[in-house]
C-alpha cells in the first residue's frame, strides 16, 4: 500500500516507521526531522529496535492509498486543508480526542476511517523515535459497521506490523478517551502521576468526570453504562499509576492540551450540565490562555 502518514512527529513517525518495511511510505512532518528521515533513514528504539527508510517531505505528495493523520487534534483542520488536493482511496485518523474524523469528513471526498491507537511514542531528536509501549491499533467506520476498505487497511497494517483489530463499533472506542478524561486533566492541573488519580480525593473527580462523559455519549446512542464507565477510568489510572499523562506532558512543556477534543467536547455535545468537565475544561483553558503564546 501506498501510505502517507500526515504529522509525522511522535505517533506519525512510529507507526510509519513499523511500517515501512513491508509499505511504500511517505511521512510528511516538520523540518529538520522529515529532511533528516529522508537523508539518513528512521531510527526506531524502544520496544522495537530497527533502521528503516521511509520518504519524508514537509509537504504532500500527489497521491496515495491511504492518509493516516496523527496531528495534534488542534491541528486537524489545517491538516486536512494541505490534503484536500490528494488523489486518495482513504483517510485514517489515529488521534486521540473526538470530533477529528468529522473535522476531516467534512473538508475531504474520500472515506475516513476512525481509528484508536494504544502504542507509546516519543520523538527524541530528528530521525530517531522511541516506541515507549507495544499496543493496538482499532480502526473501523466512523459511524460504526463494516467496511471491505477498513478490512484492506487493517490487512495492511497487520502485514506491516503493526497489531490491528477492525471493528464496527468505532463510535463506543472512541467515547472510551472521553470516558478517562478526568485523568488527563486532573493530574495535568495537579502534576501528578496517574496513580494518583486512583484514589481519594483526586478518584471522586476522575469517576465523576467520566460519569458524566458516559451521560453524554448515552445522549448520542451511543451505549456507555455510567458505572461502568467511572470504574474503568479509576482501573486506567490505576493500571497507568507511574505514567504522566499526555496532557500533564503537554503542560510540563508549555505546549497546548488536546483539552478541547477531550473534556470540552464532553462539554460541548452535553444538553445536560456537566460540571466536573466544565471545570475542568476551563482551568486547563486558564493555564493555556497564560502560558501558550500560539494560542
Ligand atoms: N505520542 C503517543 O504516544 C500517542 C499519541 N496519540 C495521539 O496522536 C496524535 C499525535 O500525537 P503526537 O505524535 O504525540 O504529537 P506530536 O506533536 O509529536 O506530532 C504531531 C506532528 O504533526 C506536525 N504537524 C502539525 N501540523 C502540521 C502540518 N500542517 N504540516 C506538517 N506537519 C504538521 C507537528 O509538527 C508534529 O511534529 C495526538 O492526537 C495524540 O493524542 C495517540 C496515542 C499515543
Ligand atoms: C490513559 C492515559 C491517561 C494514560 O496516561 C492516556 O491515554 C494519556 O496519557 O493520554
Amino acid at each position: 500500500m501506498d501510505i502517507c502518514v500526515f504529522g509525522a512527529g511522535s505517533l506519525g513517525s512510529l507507526v510509519g516507521g513499523l511500517l515501512a518495511d513491508t509499505h511504500d511510505v511517505t511521512l510528511v512532518g516538520r523540518a529538520p526531522h522529515v529532511e533528516a528521515v529522508d537523508a539518513e533513514g528512521l531510527r526506531l528504539s524502544g520496544a522495537v529496535d530497527r533502521h528503516v527508510q521511509p520518504a519524508g517531505r514537509t509537504t504532500v505528495p500527489e497521491s496515495a492509498d491511504l492518509v493516516v493523520v496523527t496531528v495534534k487534534s488542534f491541528d486537524t483542520t489545517t491538516a486536512a486543508q494541505e490534503f484536500d488536493t490528494m488523489d486518495l482511496d482513504a483517510v485514517l485518523s489515529l488521534q486521540n480526542g473526538m470530533g477529528n474524523e468529522a473535522t476531516l469528513a467534512a473538508r475531504l471526498s474520500p472515506p475516513v476511517f476512525a481509528g484508536t491507537c494504544t502504542y507509546g511514542a516519543r520523538l527524541h531528536e530528528p530521525a530517531h523515535v522511541e516506541c515507549t509501549g507495544v499496543g493496538e491499533v482499532v480502526l473501523g467506520p466512523r459511524r460504526g459497521g463494516e467496511s471491505p476498505l477498513a478490512d484492506r487497511i487493517g490487512t495492511a497494517f497487520e502485514r506491516g506490523g503493526v497489531t490491528t483489530t477492525v471493528s464496527d463499533a468505532m463510535p463506543r472506542r472512541l467515547w472510551e478517551k472521553p470516558v478517562n478524561a478526568g485523568i488527563n486533566a486532573a493530574t495535568a492541573l495537579a502534576r501528578v502521576p496517574n496513580g494518583t488519580v486512583a484514589t481519594e480525593p483526586g478518584s471522586s473527580v476522575t469517576r465523576r468526570a467520566a460519569r458524566e462523559a458516559a451521560q453524554v455519549a448515552r445522549a448520542h446512542e451511543v451505549p456507555v453504562d455510567g458505572d461502568e464507565a467511572a470504574r474503568q477510568a479509576v482501573d486506567v489510572a490505576e493500571s497507568t499509576a507511574r505514567n504522566r499523562s499526555s496532557m500533564l506532558q503537554d503542560i510540563e512543556a508549555g505546549r497546548q492540551t488536546e483539552i478541547a477534543a477531550i473534556n470540552g467536547y464532553v462539554v460541548e455535545q452535553a444538553s445536560q450540565p456537566v460540571p466536573a468537565n466544565e471545570t475542568l475544561t476551563a482551568l486547563v483553558r486558564m493555564w493555556e490562555t497564560e502560558h501558550v503564546s500560539e494560542l
